[in-house]
């Protein structure tokens, strides 16, 4: 199967002069339905990667990115947004910390906006979302009604509705207690499986990675390197 996401020779710098921070991936690459974990400590890199995969963060250099058979490279290249914004709303979905709700609508409406926004007509994998995440009796009610973990399931629904290519989730359960964020990372793994989704999660939460035995990508600062420096390496020891 061809990659859905493939990176060489990636680099990107944060800051300038000496508290200068860069990021190197040496390569990374997904296919559809691919799940894999990010670790690393705090400062390391993880969010200026997400934000790479996110085509929201330009890189400095790239000898390969593509996305969708897309050379995302060339797109930041040819300067303005050169399709880069329809890229990401249409085939990228996001899992934040804590949810990111819209107050002012019901659950169902919040996990339906992306296809809204998109202009995509109705699909039965709302509802399935709905109920595959226990949510289903919950659909009508704002978020302030709903419970921190019922509001974070309603945001893994919501970035999966639009059936993007790639969902990027940044420390999806760091508001939720140890053993419901096992069982939302598995929910996340089991729909990205089921619905050919590439997932990437980022997690401090290396016990919590470890048990859902996911192929694990870690960005490791690097030690004498003039400035701060981290790349991005495999695990092998899992
Ligand atoms: N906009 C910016 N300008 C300058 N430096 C930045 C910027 N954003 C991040 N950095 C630096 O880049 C490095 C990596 O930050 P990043 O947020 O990617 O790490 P992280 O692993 O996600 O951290 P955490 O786990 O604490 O959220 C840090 O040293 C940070 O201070």
């Amino acid at each position: 199967m061809t990659s859905l996401l493939e990176l060489a020779g990636v680099e990107r710098r944060r800051g300038e002069g000496e508290g200068a921070f860069t990021l190197e991936v040496g390569e990374l690459s997904l296919r559809a339905g691919d799940c894999l974990a990010v670790t690393g400590p705090s400062g390391s890199g993880k969010s200026t990667l997400l934000d790479l995969l996110g085509l929201v963060l330009c890189p400095d250099r790239a000898e390969v990115f593509r996305f969708l058979d897309r050379d995302v490279a060339a797109l930041w290249r040819s300067g303005g947004d050169g399709g880069l914004a329809a890229l990401r709303s249409r085939h990228l979905g996001y899992v934040l910390q804590t949810g990111g709700l819209l107050p002012f609508l019901d659950l169902r409406e919040n996990v339906e906006l992306s296809r809204r926004l998109l202009g995509l007509g109705p699909d039965s994998l709302t509802g399935e979302l709905l109920a595959r995440l226990g949510l289903t009796h919950l659909k009508a009610k704002k978020p302030r009604a709903l419970s921190v973990g019922e509001r974070q399931r309603a945001a893994i629904a919501r970035a999966f509705a639009h059936r993007p290519a790639l969902v990027l989730a940044d420390e999806p359960t760091a508001a939720l207690d140890p053993s419901l964020a096992l069982e939302v990372c598995r929910l996340m793994r089991e729909l990205a499986a089921e619905f050919g989704i590439a997932l990437v999660i980022v997690s401090h939460d290396w016990a919590l990675v470890r048990r859902l035995r996911l192929p694990e990508l870690r960005v490791v600062p690097q030690a004498g390197t003039s400035g701060c420096r981290s790349r991005l390496e495999g695990v092998s020891d899992a």
